[in-house]
């Protein structure tokens, strides 16, 4: 029996989900980032070798194809051996805000690298802060590599280095309509390999022996080009149409509205990946579960949500975020957090939590109508924050869209049905 895993790494911790060739679960595991002191790399790494380990043998044996996704312009630098020379920088880090000038000089107008967050912004962060070996002394550090977390992860599976995708490679300034990087980076004097890009999905080999001996993984199982976490969560929706959306209500806020048509403007943080023929118009906040986790576990937010009224509005105008700078629908590293007036009671402040975060959701899709996207249709919730009743409730009274129970709301689900879908060439 052909089965196929999917791998997710989110900001709270990775999920893997093996299915089968009818889509239905085989097995799946789980890894939490938050207990761990060790360095991202390490934990990254563990994490995906005890994924993969935790899946049942008879089950792990029978994987023909792995995708992964990961966080979308979680980058790093590694050296001909694939190992990081420095400390990965997250998809929320906006120390390229001292780029932005010099992205504006070199992108066309509004284009989505224009952002203290994007991957082009920490290429050339990494440029101006990592000293570069001269070339007669490089040895094994060789020239180095810039990659996208799911494009190392997957490498440590398959061993060639410097393959991603072009969902990933999306906020590098790849252009997913011509398929290429543009000329204005292939002119750029970049001191680091860029990646090859591939289509989501692609095969692109096989793991490797010593990744099949340790893993008890087949010799022949395939590793494909990933995709980003989002999107992964959009695949395992079960959004099909035009005007269907997903919003990943996880550590962040991400909307995703399948569109006929493309819309890009940096201004707001809105920009569109390709999925086939269609995009995926949308962007990603700061705001969202990880601020409510800053002040609540998940048990006291399932226990106060429960006594929320969904249908009256709280008056409590917030912009929930953890530190200063959001990247969608305000695109403004600057952006200050408004979290007062602070209730006394935990279920008043709660409600005010949830209705912001829905104000700031229904903000981004009435942006994306109003820059032309395909209408909204209905909206399909993904992350941990699609299983609160309540939210959904109060979210529904905002979007004016019915909110649908997805297929599956775990990206790794996504990512399994992408592994399917590329490895049987449907992609
Ligand atoms: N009942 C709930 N209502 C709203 N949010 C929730 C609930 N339970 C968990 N969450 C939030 O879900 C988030 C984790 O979701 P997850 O999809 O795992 O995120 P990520 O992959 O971004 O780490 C946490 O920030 C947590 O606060
Ligand atoms: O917020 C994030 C982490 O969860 C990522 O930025 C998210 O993946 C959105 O990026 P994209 O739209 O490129 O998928």
């Amino acid at each position: 029996m052909n089965l196929y895993l999917g791998i997710d790494f989110g900001t709270s911790g990775a999920r893997a989900i093996v299915i089968d060739s009818a889509g239905i679960i085989q097995a799946e595991s789980q890894y939490s980032f938050t207990d761990s002191t060790d360095d991202l790399i390490t934990v990254w790494r563990q994490a995906l070798f005890s994924l993969i380990s935790e899946i049942p043998s008879e089950i792990r044996g029978g994987i023909c194809a792995i995708a992964i996704n990961g966080t979308s312009s979680t980058v790093l630098l590694c050296d001909r051996t694939g190992n990081p020379i420095d400390s990965p920088i997250l998809y929320n880090d906006s120390r390229g805000v001292k780029l932005i000038d010099k992205l504006r000089q070199i992108a066309p107008l509004n284009h989505t690298v224009i952002s203290a967050t994007s991957s082009l912004a920490k290429l050339f962060w990494y440029q101006e802060n990592i000293p570069l070996i001269p070339p007669l002394l490089r040895g094994a550090r060789g020239d180095l590599s810039f990659l996208h977390q799911a494009d190392w992860l997957a490498f440590l599976l398959h061993g060639q280095l410097g393959i991603s995708d072009y969902h990933n490679a999306l906020k590098l300034g790849y252009d997913v309509e011509k398929l290429c990087y543009p000329k204005w980076i292939q002119n750029l004097e970049i001191p680091f390999q860029l990646p090859n890009v591939l289509t989501p999905g692609t095969a692109i080999a096989e793991v490797t022996t010593e990744i099949a001996a340790n893993l008890k993984l087949r010799k022949d199982c395939i590793v494909c080009a990933g995709t980003t976490d989002s999107i992964a969560a959009f695949l395992a929706s079960g959004a099909k149409s035009p005007g269907e959306a997903s919003t990943s209500l996880g550590s962040t806020l991400v909307i995703k509205l399948l569109s006929s048509t493309r819309v890009d403007d940096a201004k707001y943080g809105i920009y569109s990946h390709r999925l086939g023929d269609l995009w995926l118009v949308g962007g990603a906040s700061n705001t969202g579960g990880a601020v409510l986790k800053s002040f609540f576990s998940d048990a006291e937010l399932e226990n106060l949500s429960s006594q929320i009224d969904a249908e009256k509005a709280s008056s409590l105008d917030y912009y929930p975020l953890l530190k200063a700078g959001d990247r969608f629908p305000i695109n403004d590293p600057n952006l200050p957090p408004k979290l007062d007036p602070r209730p006394e009671n935990p279920v008043e402040f709660l409600h005010g939590l949830l209705e912001s975060i829905a104000r700031i959701e229904a903000r981004g899709y009435e942006l994306l109508k109003q820059l032309g996207a395909t209408p909204l249709t209905c909206v399909y919730t993904a992350g941990g924050g699609a299983k609160n009743p309540t939210w959904t409730k109060i979210r529904e009274r905002y979007l004016q869209v019915p909110i649908l129970k997805p297929t599956h709301r775990q990206a790794a689900y996504g990512s399994a049905i992408l592994a399917m879908e590329g490895i049987n060439k449907k992609i």
